[in-house]
């Protein structure tokens, strides 16, 4: 069994008992639910964006703690003001140290904030309104395309968007209409190798109708030159910048370079 297999099993758990806490009634009837959502389909195609996804993470299963007592509002308003096109935060809490909280606090920023949990569960998506974020994501490593399918469009029907994450070709059974956002992640779930190459590979295998996100593993301007060169319109970068002491400065370096 893998960590992966380890999270997922996890989550049904964790899911069925946050269900019996609070009913999807009650997340619908939050403040935040009511408000309009922000598009990251319309961010990355602005003609100044970065493009650059900022992720809050503490921790991860490859590579332990990363920055354990990040204040998520100081980070993410950081990560705003140095040119983030959008916001990337974990809301795992065993495997990666996040919190509904962190989203909470990210969300005083307006740019599109994607939550990045490992969605099995169509309450998760209303949770994800509830807690004021604008994108899901749907990892087709821990999903069945018609689970994709579903999932996929029971957020838009609520207003969100859905960036749907493959790793390689044998995934691509999982794209759909409604996965307008795709994102190649060159970090494998299942061994956690990270491979640039995984995003340059498929940036051909992936229809122009969509918008491309490369994810994991870029630290370097070039790299990202790559990606974008490869037809990326959106680079999703977390550990880099959360394992300095300052990553919205580390954000604002990487930019300026
Ligand atoms: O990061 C991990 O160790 C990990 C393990 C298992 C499932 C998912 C995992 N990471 C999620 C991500 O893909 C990254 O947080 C995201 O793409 C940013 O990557 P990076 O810039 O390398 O922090």
């Amino acid at each position: 069994m893998t960590i992966l297999d380890t999270i997922i099993q996890h989550k049904y758990i964790e899911v069925a008992k946050r269900k019996l806490h609070t009913p999807i009634e009650q997340l619908q009837q939050s403040l935040l639910y009511q408000q309009p959502r922000l598009s990251l389909i319309k961010a990355l195609q602005q003609p100044q964006a970065t493009g650059i996804i900022a992720e809050f993470k503490r921790k991860s299963p490859s590579k332990g703690f990363i920055n354990q007592n990040a204040d998520a509002a100081t980070v993410t308003t950081g990560y705003a003001a140095a040119g983030a096109s959008a916001l990337s935060v974990l809301t795992d809490e065993l495997f990666f140290g996040g919190t509904t909280a962190d989203l909470l606090a990210a969300r005083v920023n307006q740019i599109p904030i994607l939550r990045k949990d490992f969605i099995v569960d169509a309450y998760q998506i209303e949770e994800a309104k509830a807690m004021g974020a604008d994108v899901i994501l749907l990892i087709a490593a821990c999903l069945t395309p018609i689970e994709v399918k579903n999932l996929a469009q029971y957020a838009k029907q609520i207003g969100l968007e859905v960036l749907l994450e493959l790793h390689d070709e044998t995934e691509l059974q999982h794209v759909c209409e409604d996965t307008v956002l795709v994102g190649i992640n060159n970090r494998n779930l299942k061994t956690f190798e990270v491979d640039i190459a995984a995003a340059i590979n498929m940036s051909q295998l992936i229809g122009a109708d969509k918008i491309k996100i490369a994810e994991s593993g870029i630290s370097e301007k070039a790299t990202l030159q790559r990606f974008k060169a490869a037809g990326y319109k959106g680079f999703l970068i977390g550990e880099n910048f959360m394992k300095t002491n300052d990553p919205a400065a580390a954000l604002q370096s990487f930019i300026n370079n």
